[in-house]
C-alpha cells in the first residue's frame, strides 16, 4: 500500500523547504510566491529502527522500509477557483492522494514576503479550506449531472447520487466533509469515488521558527483550532538543513535546540496515526522488511499486502510479537519460550508482529 500525502498551503509558506527536507530533495524553495508551478514527488522512507534490529538477528542482507510518497504543488491563493493566482487546476495532482498536509506559516521573518491578504495562521487555514471546498463543489456540479441523467435511464447508481447530492449541500454551508460528513450521516466511503480534497484526512503542519518552537501558548491555541485534526510544529528550513548533516551531528543539534525527535519523524508518524495505518514486519536473511496496513486488518488481508497469493491461499500465520523476538534473540527461541502464536484467518494484526505466512498457492 503506497501511502501518499498531498502539500496544500498559501505561495511561500514553506511547502517546497519541507518538501526538500522530507525528500532530501533539492527542487526549487524561493522567497517569492508562485516558485513552484510542476508538481514534485518524492518518496520517503519511513524510519523504523525495529528493521535494524531485526536485520541484527536475521543476518539480513537489506533493509526495506515502509515508504510514504510527498506530493509538492503550487501556492493556492484566494479566488483559486475563479482563477485567481496559478487557479486550482493544479489540485488534480492530489485527487488520489490518501491524506491532505497544510502548511501554513508562523515564522515572522519579515524578508520572507506574504502573499496578498494573508495575516494571521487562522484567516490562512480558512482562506485554503475555502478553496478546497469551492474546488470539491467545482467537482461535484461536473460530475452530478452526468450521474443524474444516467441514473434516469437506469443505468447510474442512484445511492451515488444521494450521497454526491448530500456532499454538495454540506460543502455549500461552507463545511468541510471530514468536518461535516457525520453530522449530515454522510458515509466517507460512498463519495470516495469522487475523489474529493476535503473529504481526506488533514493534517496541519505550523511552519514556524525558534521562538514558535518555544511558545506552548501559541501551539496550544492553533493545536485547539484544528482539533480533532493533528497538528505538528517545526521549522522547515531547519529541517531542511538538519537532513544535510550526519545522523549523529543532527541528534546533536536538535539537542541543542531542545528537541527529542525531528519534525519530519513527527510528520511520519502522526500521519500514520492519522490514517490509521501501522506496520508489521518480516524478516529473514535475504531482507527485514515493513509493510504497511490499516489497523483493525486481519491476517489475510495484511498477507494480501505482500502478494494476492498471499491472501488467496491463506493458510496460518507465525505470529512472534517484536518485543518478544528481541527478549528471546532468534526464532527458535522465541518457540521455545512459547511466545511464537500459529494465527488463522481471523487473526487482527498487531503493530510490531514479526510474521510468516503459511499459503497455498
Ligand atoms: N521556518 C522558516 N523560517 C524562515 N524562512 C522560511 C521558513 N520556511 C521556509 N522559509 C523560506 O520561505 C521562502 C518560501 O519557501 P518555499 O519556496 O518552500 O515556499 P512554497 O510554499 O513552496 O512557495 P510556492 O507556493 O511559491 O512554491 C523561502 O525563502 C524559504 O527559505
Ligand atoms: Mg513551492
Amino acid at each position: 500500500m503506497a501511502l501518499t500525502i498531498g502539500i496544500v498551503g498559501l505561495p511561500n509558506v514553506g511547502k517546497s523547504t519541507l518538501f526538500n527536507a522530507l525528500t532530501r530533495n533539492q527542487v526549487l524553495a524561493a522567497n517569492y510566491p508562485f516558485a513552484t508551478i510542476e508538481p514534485n514527488v518524492g518518496v520517503v522512507p519511513l524510519p523504523d529502527p525495529r528493521l535494524n534490529t531485526l536485520a541484527g538477528i536475521f543476518g539480513s542482507e537489506r533493509i526495506l522500509p515502509a515508504t510514504v510518497s510527498f506530493v509538492d504543488i503550487a501556492g493556492i491563493v484566494k479566488g483559486a477557483s475563479e482563477g485567481e493566482g496559478l487557479g486550482n487546476k493544479f489540485l488534480a495532482n492530489i485527487r488520489e492522494a490518501d491524506a491532505i498536509c497544510q502548511v501554513t506559516r508562523v515564522f515572522s521573518d519579515p524578508d520572507v514576503i506574504r502573499v496578498e491578504g494573508s495575516t494571521d495562521a487562522e484567516g490562512d487555514i480558512e482562506t485554503i479550506a475555502t478553496e478546497l471546498i469551492l474546488a470539491d463543489l467545482q467537482t461535484l456540479e461536473k460530475a452530478l449531472p452526468r450521474i443524474e441523467k444516467e441514473v434516469k435511464i437506469k443505468k447510474g447508481d442512484p445511492a451515488l447520487l444521494d450521497a454526491g447530492k448530500k456532499a454538495q449541500s454540506i460543502l455549500e454551508a461552507g463545511t468541510t466533509l471530514f468536518q461535516g460528513a457525520k453530522a449530515a450521516g454522510l458515509d466517507l466511503a460512498e463519495i470516495a469515488s469522487f475523489q474529493l480534497m476535503t473529504a481526506k484526512p488533514f493534517i496541519y503542519v505550523f511552519n514556524t521558527d525558534d521562538a514558535g518552537l518555544a511558545d506552548t501558548a501559541m501551539q496550544d491555541e492553533l493545536r485547539a483550532l484544528v482539533a480533532p485534526a493533528d497538528a505538528i510544529f517545526l521549522d522547515a528550513k531547519f529541517e531542511s538543513e538538519l537532513v544535510e548533516l550526519e545522523p549523529e551531528e543532527a541528534r546533536e543539534m536538535l539537542e541543542a535546540n531542545g528537541q527529542e525527535e525531528s519534525g519530519l519523524d513527527q510528520l511520519a508518524k502522526v500521519g500514520f496515526h492519522t490514517l490509521g495505518l501501522q506496520t508489521y514486519l518480516t524478516a529473514g536473511p535475504k531482507e527485514s522488511r515493513a509493510w504497511t496496513i490499516r489497523t483493525g486488518w486481519k491476517a489475510p488481508q495484511a498477507a494480501g499486502v505482500i502478494h494476492t497469493d498471499f491472501e488467496r491461499g491463506f493458510i496460518k500465520a507465525e505470529v512472534i510479537g517484536f518485543e518478544d523476538l528481541v527478549e528471546a534473540g532468534s526464532v527458535a527461541a522465541a518457540r521455545s519460550a512459547g511466545k511464537a502464536r500459529i494465527e488463522g484467518k481471523d487473526y487482527v494484526m498487531a503493530d510490531g508482529d514479526v510474521v510468516e505466512f503459511r499459503f497455498n498457492v
